[in-house]
């Protein structure tokens, strides 16, 4: 209810920036620290910090900062870019003065996956606003500049009355099984010996089932008998995408695979005790030139690890019940 307030009201969003937490980015990477363990984690600052008074000549500037959410204490969390309107030498100062920032700035793909479950999804949500306002700043029926409230949950052109959402791209996710194996693929781009579940944007008017059985049929040729919904979760790359996760079933006497060689490096049915393996894999080994020697799977955040995850204790509840 508070979220929503200080998200429809301007007064009350102004009044919640003084004493809310503030996520830095710089050209949408976003401050992180990183740990001894290794993982990063995002420090928060807060608004009246002297930090933050460096921005720039014009103090106000933070006023810029984009609501992401709030805590269960109602302390509203801000995303704010230092990279798109601060002068250089403000920039330097926050590249330089690392401590006092307690972080650096990280490129978003490079930390998603070594940032916590529960931080992952803010440091996302935060980067996606802050995309969608540098890339929404003019009306595209006027040409006319838009602009936004002061939570950022909406920019209007007032030339055409327009009013802009940020957007998310629906993309369906799918973990195919015959029964007793999982078809995973791989992207050439994917980190070496990375398999995971078949992706694919909806294309416009689409239901999710009838994007389901187009991307199952154009990567690899197979026809979807059912299918079951698992869950969602957004995701940041390569920009804002919703991401609806489900199970899906083929005849196991139509299992040849035909891989569109365009979308996919390669796809393949998987064992139970293959699949196994790779799950309990946290970091895959690696050779001389960094890269990954085994078949492993994406981390436990990504939806594609519970899909894969979900079918494997299927499995074994088949197995028990036989
Ligand atoms: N969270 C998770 O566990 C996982 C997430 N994913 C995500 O799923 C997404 C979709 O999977 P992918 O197999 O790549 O999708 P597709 O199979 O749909 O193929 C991607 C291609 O679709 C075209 N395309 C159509 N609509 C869009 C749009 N709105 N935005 C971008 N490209 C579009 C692009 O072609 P062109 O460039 O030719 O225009 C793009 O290269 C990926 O972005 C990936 O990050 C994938 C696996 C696991
Ligand atoms: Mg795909």
């Amino acid at each position: 209810k508070y979220l929503n307030k200080i998200k429809e009201e301007d007064e009350a969003c102004r009044a919640a920036l003084q004493s809310g937490n503030i996520f830095l980015y710089h050209k949408l990477a976003p401050l992180l620290r990183r740990t001894d363990s290794g993982i990063y984690q995002l420090p928060a600052l807060q608004t009246k910090e002297e930090i933050l008074e460096k921005l720039g000549e014009d103090k106000e500037m933070v006023k810029e900062s984009i609501l992401i959410n709030c805590t269960e204490q109602n302390e509203a969390q801000f995303s704010f870019d230092v990279g798109t309107r601060t002068s250089r030498h403000v920039i330097h100062y926050f590249m330089e003065h690392t401590e006092l920032c307690r972080g650096t700035f990280v490129d978003l793909r490079k930390a998603f996956f070594l940032l916590r479950g529960s931080e992952a999804p803010l440091v996302a949500r935060g980067q996606a606003l802050l995309r969608w306002h540098q890339t929404n700043g003019f009306c595209s029926s006027t040409g006319q500049p838009t602009q936004r409230n002061q939570s950022g949950s909406q920019r209007v052109c007032h030339s055409s009355g327009i009013t802009y959402y940020p957007k998310m791209s629906p993309v369906v996710i799918v973990l195919v099984s015959d029964g007793k194996r999982c078809l995973l693929g791989r992207q050439s781009t994917f980190p070496r010996g990375m398999y995971s579940a078949l992706a694919g944007f909806c294309d416009i008017g689409e239901t999710m089932e009838e994007a389901l059985r187009r991307e199952i049929a154009e990567e690899v040729g197979l026809e979807v008998e059912s299918i079951q919904y698992s869950g969602s979760q957004h995701w940041p790359f390569p920009q804002s995408s919703f991401m609806v996760a489900c199970h899906a079933t083929v005849n196991p006497n139509e299992t040849h695979v035909s891989v569109d060689k365009v979308e996919l490096e390669d796809a393949r049915w998987f064992s139970l005790e293959e699949v196994q393996e790779a799950l309990t894999i946290k970091a895959p080994p690696r050779n001389n030139k960094g890269e990954p020697t085994v078949f492993w799977v994406p981390p436990s955040y990504a939806i594609a690890n519970r899909l894969i995850q979900e079918w494997a204790n299927l499995q074994h509840l088949k197995s028990y019940l036989n």
